[in-house]
């Protein structure tokens, strides 16, 4: 099957520490692939090296075939990649509505005369950009909210306004900063499905997510670091049966209990 993202030998140092050395592997469309691994394992960087907020020390990111390595995350997102990030970026005293609508004016190079003048070019991409906020709320679950002030949203709700936001940009790319992160269980859940019926769709999604039973539950492919470097990857079940996998994650419960 095409890859959608491939990372090739992916790396970089901060002064002498590797923080990510040589890590490799690919993600599929319809698919949804974590990376996972101890605190401080590298996921992070390695997510930031791959949306264009950290300029790789070596390796290439590939997209659609094209090297993109080093693009700023908004030509990253003009080409088919978007992410969300681990502290929301929602604008807390707009309404839901207007946050999922600011999402669509991201994608645009803007014709800012035309908006200042209020031609009607601008009143009729205002208003495509509003249906298409409104049918994105749908698709989360939102809709009823749309003229709430996004402040007063719970927090799974408020996860899924950030993920609405960033398939507003009509991604084939999906990259996925916790999105469970301080959910309780029903929401998690919520964010499940939102995130399968994501990736039905032919989206390619690539996620870091500290929550392991959910990173079991809806991957189809696990990538796990340790230490900067990739120590094993496949489906759940054999990731999960990994010696290498288990004596990471219990070595770290060790350090812990030493402490
Ligand atoms: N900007 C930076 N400058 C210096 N060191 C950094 C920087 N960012 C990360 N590091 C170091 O790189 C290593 C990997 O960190 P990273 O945050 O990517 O890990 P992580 O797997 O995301 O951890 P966590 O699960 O705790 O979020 C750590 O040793 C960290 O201290």
């Amino acid at each position: 099957m095409t890859e959608l993202l491939s990372i090739e030998g992916l790396g970089i140092s901060f002064g002498g520490l590797k923080a990510v050395n040589d890590v490799s592997f690919a993600v599929k469309p319809g698919e949804i692939t974590s990376v996972i691994g101890p605190n401080g394992a590298g996921k992070t960087t390695l997510f930031n090296m791959i949306s264009g907020v950290y300029m790789p020390g070596s390796g290439t990111v590939r997209l659609l075939g094209d090297d993109v390595t080093g693009l700023s995350p908004h030509l990253l997102a003009r080409r088919g990649m978007s992410r969300t990030f681990q502290n929301l970026q929602i604008f807390q005293t707009m309404t839901v509505l207007e946050n999922a609508i600011a999402g669509f004016h991201l994608q645009e190079r803007g014709p800012v005369l035309a908006d200042l003048l209020g031609l009607p070019s601008s009143r009729a991409r205002a208003r495509k950009a509003e249906v298409g906020a409104r049918a994105l709320l749908a698709r989360v679950g939102l809709e009823r909210a749309a003229e709430r002030e996004a402040g007063s949203l719970s927090y799974g709700s408020l996860k899924r306004l950030e993920i609405a936001r960033a398939l507003a940009l009509n991604p084939r790319v999906l990259l996925l900063d916790e999105p469970a992160a301080g959910c309780n269980a029903v929401e998690t859940e919520e964010i499940d499905h939102l995130i399968a019926e994501v990736a039905a769709s032919g989206v390619a999604i690539l996620l870091v997510e500290h929550d392991m039973k959910m990173v079991m539950r809806i991957s189809n492919h696990i990538v796990v670091l340790d230490h900067g470097e990739k120590i094993a990857e496949g489906d759940p079940a054999t990731v999960s049966r990994n010696p290498a996998v288990i004596a990471a994650y219990l070595g770290t419960e060790a350090d812990h209990a030493q402490h």
